[in-house]
């Protein structure tokens, strides 16, 4: 059994996230933290919302709200949202806890003692009317670029290009519209990730078999232009984490706080410990999957991601570990991923174009959701959604494939044995040569699911289901009852068990299914088909059975024509 921590990227608060973050993130680390466990490993898999920031202090007050209540607020929708999904979190935390809030006035001590922080002084624009600074994007103006004139003070959203509030031409505050604007001095401290590049270098250099989306986007961060920049980690804003050296004072930063990006990563350490005070467990209980020193040794972690996060889970969250001085755990594997599309353009949450969490599962349960996503998951390039590909993949795979072996198997058993597991006759060469089949496609899935290859991992799943049809195509024991009812009775009685051996190794991508599936096969028993033959004889004759519902309903036209129009436009 081996210790396996998987985290998250943390899902920014700012609103309800859409089916690309779901599949960049959250729903690809749920897959994996499910096999683990199911394979008998000890798995610790953490979540949290990200929520500090000028995105959420604004939609705070879009939303008419302070920033806390709207964060709480939110953080019980997304959570009540992930439960939707089944996502198998063991804590969904909070960036804003006083566990994050320690950890993080923690590290950055740490990392001034050992001299990787540095305090500069630079110019920021101060708002007389609103009387603070106005960071990122608290200001608004034209692009020095493109001319663009909502361009933000952190980045121009028509050209990409990265901003300072300064370069803005006739710069306006976002929160009163107010040009009485002036630039003054402040101090704010810097991580010196500078110093820390050929150790950050050798690191990622050291890494094998990390997908190459990974790597390419640390090596050019790493290496162009001037290479690795110091970057600034506190902000002038009320809502963050104060900044402090550890839980001493630190002159000169009063009323500052750190910035969104550094404490957000931290989280994945904070969400643990929150994890272990809401069990009721002492601090030894997340030190041990965390310090190296504390027995996290033995510890693989995990990260999953989407390409843009993947800046600051290879470089600045390790500088920020590597320059503390202390055996806190590395990342082990960073399995990261491009962009879900939306039907010919992308899903932006600003602008509420795609489908949202929420309206998924308002429309389908969640695992129809689950299998398309997973099944075309933006592993080595951008993959689209599309309404037709949602349809035609969930028709084809969930209601025709394995829905209709389940509903087929248990309707003609209940009407020629009745509703328990039939007795009688012997398994053939038919059977054999199945058995061998689904052997080696396990062996398979099990591979791809390992290496967290999660189009491959669908494909064999997929095809370990399409076995099971073939075999009861050939076999065809409706035939077969009329010569021989003892060879149909054996047939059937295989064909059930493989129900429950499907359920089994679907579970990680349709656990509803999975679940239901046993249920209906009247066994609590999930064991893992390491031996196909004991797998597919843990139903003995006699066992009874249910027929259960429909398992998959397929999508018609007018379904899918309803909500390709309902889902056109944007969401307010
Ligand atoms: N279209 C997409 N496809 C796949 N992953 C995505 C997509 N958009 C964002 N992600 C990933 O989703 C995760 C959560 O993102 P986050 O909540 O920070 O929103 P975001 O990156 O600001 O995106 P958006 O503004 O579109 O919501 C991150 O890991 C991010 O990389
Ligand atoms: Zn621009």
């Amino acid at each position: 059994m081996a210790r396996i921590l998987i985290t998250s990227a943390i899902p920014y608060i700012n609103g309800i996230k859409h089916l690309g973050n779901l599949v960049g993130s959250q729903l690809p680390a749920d897959l994996y933290a499910r096999y683990m466990r199911q394979r008998g490993h000890e798995v610790m898999f953490i979540c949290a919302t990200d929520e500090h920031g000028t995105p959420a202090e604004l939609a705070a007050t879009k939303a008419g709200k302070p920033v806390e209540e709207f964060c709480a607020e939110m953080h019980a929708v997304q959570s009540e949202i992930a439960d939707g999904f089944r996502l198998s979190f063991d804590h969904f935390g909070r960036s804003s806890s006083v566990q994050n809030h320690s950890l993080t006035q923690y590290f950055a001590g740490k990392l001034a003692d050992n001299g990787f922080i540095q305090e500069i002084s630079e110019k920021q624009v101060y708002s007389n009317a609103d009387g603070r600074f106005l960071p990122d994007r608290y200001i608004e103006g034209t692009c020095p670029n493109c001319g663009y004139d909502k361009a933000r003070g952190d980045q121009c959203e028509n050209c990409t290009k990265q901003l300072d509030p300064t370069d803005l031409i006739d710069p306006r505050s976002a929160v009163s519209g107010s040009t009485d604007l002036e630039v003054r001095e402040t101090k704010h401290l810097y991580l010196r990730q500078s110093q820390l590049k050929d150790r950050l270098d050798d690191w990622i250099n050291s890494q094998e078999g990390w997908p190459v989306l990974t790597t390419s986007i640390a090596k050019k961060w790493l290496h162009d232009g001037d290479g690795l920049r110091d970057r600034g980690i506190t902000r002038d804003l009320n809502w963050g984490v104060p900044v402090k050296r550890g839980t001493d004072e630190w002159p000169g930063m009063e009323g500052k706080v750190f910035y969104v990006w550094f404490d957000a990563p931290i989280e994945y350490i904070a969400g643990t410990a929150e994890w272990a005070e809401a069990k009721g467990l002492d601090d030894t209980a997340w030190r041990r999957w965390w310090r190296t020193d504390e027995g996290a040794d033995d510890v693989r972690y995990v990260q999953f991601m989407g390409k843009d996060n993947v800046p600051f889970h290879t470089l600045s969250f390790p500088a920020t570990i590597m320059g503390s001085g202390e055996p806190w755990k590395l990342v082990d594997y960073i399995k990261s991923f491009n962009y879900l599309n939306y039907d010919g353009g992308q899903f932006s949450t600003s602008q509420g174009r795609g489908v949202f969490m929420d309206q998924a599962l308002s429309i389908l349960p969640a695992d129809y959701w689950r299998w398309w996503l997973l099944s075309h998951a933006p592993e080595n390039s951008d993959a689209e959604f599309t309404w037709e590909n949602f349809q035609s993949s969930v028709n084809k795979d969930l209601a025709d494939v394995l829905g209709n072996l389940v509903s087929r198997v248990t309707k003609f058993c209940r009407s020629k044995f009745g509703e328990v597991v039939p007795e009688g006759g012997a398994w053939a060469e038919r059977e054999a040569a199945l058995i061998a089949t689904l052997t080696a496609k396990t062996r398979a899935y099990e591979g791809f699911m390992d290496a967290m290859e999660v189009r491959k991992a669908a494909a064999e799943l997929r095809s370990i289901w399409v076995a099971g049809n073939e075999y009861l195509q050939e076999a065809a024991p409706w035939s077969a009852f009329k010569t021989d009812p003892e060879l149909a009775a054996a047939q059937i009685r295989l064909a059930l068990n493989l129900i429950r051996v499907y359920a089994v190794l679907s579970r990680p991508f349709i656990p509803d299914a999975s679940a239901a599936m046993l249920a209906a096969m009247g066994t609590e028993d999930d064991s893992w088909p390491d031996d196909m033959t004991a797998a597919l004889s843990v139903l003995p004759a006699g066992h009874a059975f249910a027929v259960p519902e429909v398992l998959f309903a397929k999508i018609t036209d007018e379904q899918r024509e309803e909500w390709q129009e309902r889902f056109s436009g944007t969401r307010d």
